[in-house]
């Protein structure tokens, strides 16, 4: 997938600290930086990890070509010729470890980690933190959308209104990950195998003289896949008659239309008035398709309401993540090499929240083995043993560690995949129909009360006591 060249897509302060760092002679030291984020985004229980293919493909494309260096040439006057030089060779050579896309995922777990040379660590903040915020926020709007209609097709429309075309296709897979079953965008489907689906717009039915003419040249036209869309002059008294009457000529040649789409006015009632239209017409088999402006509040109201709606169009809110447009992912350095070791750093806050969790480090899933539940996720420092060859453990919120419990039966499932060790790839990326069955799968690892939409319970994030320690350490080492 060989795009525009991706590595100036980075704030220009990552390349003044690169340039710092090479003047200095520290830009071989390995750093460890952890990229998270502090607060779920819709009020959800969960987040849905995405974003991690875009990020592998960006990291092998990683290079300083003749137009990325003259440009920087321009851009600061401080840049030695020699350090510019440098960025010709550069490559990522460290370890980057993260959860597999499709993942559920929660506040304050790491969701990936990048051990580096200074001088590629931080060079990777900026894009990456821009692929994983968006999609994973799109995954999570997504997967709102599927909980309110988990049996229904789900139709992704967003491309007219996304933030631009990369948002577009990238939200569209995202939105898959998440249960999705197509989406308008050709691109996206060519790009990633999204089967790519689609009905027409009122401009058809405006082009013709009458609505029934356009339909039958639609169905003509498309005679296997005719969704009609009905709302352009009058739903009940033109469209969905006109539709019956062009259903019947299709049966007549052998064909059976698919849907009629319903695009304005109260869903719930048109939606019930047309299905008991069709079914008198003798037409149960065609189905319902409604968009407007939906996202998974209106959906869930109008299936309380009882509506007839088979298939959802979702545009808009879905792409833009409208009630919540950005997911605030952060990366932090959390060790530093010193004196051919690491050393561990932390960042000091008046909001507890923002101080944060120092040290190398890994984090489970602990599956109560009893109940096959997810308990909790267990942060631990690198190398731990406790954790992996079964001993009770101590979980407890790190803000609050007041709270706590103990568990002893239970299986621990690293979350962090090696994706590249030593600048090679060494995961193989799952195709997107496997990550769509590995995320509906993640959702029978939580208890109900974590996943429901609205209030839901706080799955914790727990630190090892170890690992609790360090940082309780740290800041009264700062405090001193
Ligand atoms: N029964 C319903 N309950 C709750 N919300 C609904 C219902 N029916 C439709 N909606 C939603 O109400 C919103 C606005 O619909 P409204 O009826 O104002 O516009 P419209 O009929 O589509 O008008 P226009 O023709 O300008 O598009 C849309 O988001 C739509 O999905
Ligand atoms: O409502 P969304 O969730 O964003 O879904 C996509 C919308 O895009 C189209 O409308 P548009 O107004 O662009 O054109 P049309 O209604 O004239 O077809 C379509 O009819 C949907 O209503
Ligand atoms: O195929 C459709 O019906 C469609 C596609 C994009 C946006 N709105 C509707």
């Amino acid at each position: 997938m060989n795009g525009p060249n991706l590595t100036l897509h980075t704030d220009k302060y990552q390349i003044n600290m690169m340039y710092a760092h090479w003047l200095h002679g520290t830009a071989n030291d390995k750093a460890v930086f952890e990229a998270y984020f502090r607060k779920l985004p819709f009020g959800n229980g969960f987040a849905v990890f995405a974003g991690l293919e875009r990020i592998v493909r960006y990291i092998e494309e990683l290079r300083f070509g003749d137009e990325e260096i003259d440009y920087l040439r321009t851009q600061e006057e401080n840049y030695r010729e020699a350090f510019l030089e440098e960025l010709r060779s550069f490559r990522f050579t460290g370890n980057l470890y993260a959860a597999p896309e499709g993942t559920l995922v929660f506040a304050g777990m790491p969701l990936l980690c990048v051990e580096a040379r200074m001088f590629e660590a931080q060079l990777i903040e900026t894009a990456m933190l821009n692929f994983l915020n968006y999609q994973t926020l799109v995954a999570t709007k997504a997967a709102r959308v599927k909980q309110a209609a988990p049996d229904d097709g789900l139709l992704e429309f967003g491309t007219r209104r996304a933030q631009e075309a990369d948002a577009a296709v990238w939200g569209a897979r995202a939105a898959y990950i998440a249960g999705f079953h197509a989406t308008s965008n050709l691109r996206a489907g060519m790009m990633f195998g999204i089967p790519a689906k689609g009905t027409h717009a009122h401009a058809w039915v405006q082009g013709h003289d009458t609505e029934e003419e356009a339909f039958r040249k639609y169905a003509e036209a498309l005679p296997d896949q005719v969704t009609l869309l009905v709302d352009t002059y009058n739903t009940l008294t033109s469209g969905v008659p006109n539709a019956i009457k062009v259903a019947k000529l299709l049966e007549s040649r052998g064909k059976r239309m698919q849907a009629i789409r319903l695009d304005s006015g109260d869903l719930a009632y048109l939606s019930q008035t047309a299905r008991k239209m069709l079914d008198e017409a003798g037409l149960p088999y065609v189905k319902i398709v409604a968009s407007n402006d939906l996202d998974e509040n209106i959906i869930f109201n109008l299936k309380a309401q009882g509506a007839k709606i088979d298939t959802w169009g979702v545009g808009t809110k879905l792409i833009t993540a409208a009630d919540q447009p950005a997911l605030g992912g952060v990366y932090k350095l959390v060790a530093r090499e010193k004196d051919g070791g690491y050393v561990p750093v932390i960042k000091i806050s008046g909001n507890p929240e923002k101080v944060t969790n120092p040290g190398y480090k890994e984090v489970y899933r602990i599956v109560n083995t009893r109940t096959g539940k997810a308990e909790a996720d267990y942060v631990t420092l690198k190398g731990e043993k406790g954790v992996v060859d079964g001993e009770r453990i101590k979980l407890f919120d790190p803000v609050h560690p007041y709270m706590h419990k103990y568990v002893d039966h239970y299986e621990a499932i690293p979350l962090l995949q090696t994706i590249f060790a030593d600048g090679a790839l060494v995961y193989e990326l799952p195709k997107l129909d496997r990550i769509q069955q590995y995320h509906a799968k993640q959702l029978t690892l939580f208890w109900p009360q974590y996943l429901r939409k609205l209030n839901p319970e706080t799955y914790r994030i727990s630190l090892s006591e170890a690992a609790y320690k360090l940082k309780m350490d740290l800041i009264e080492q700062h405090h001193g």
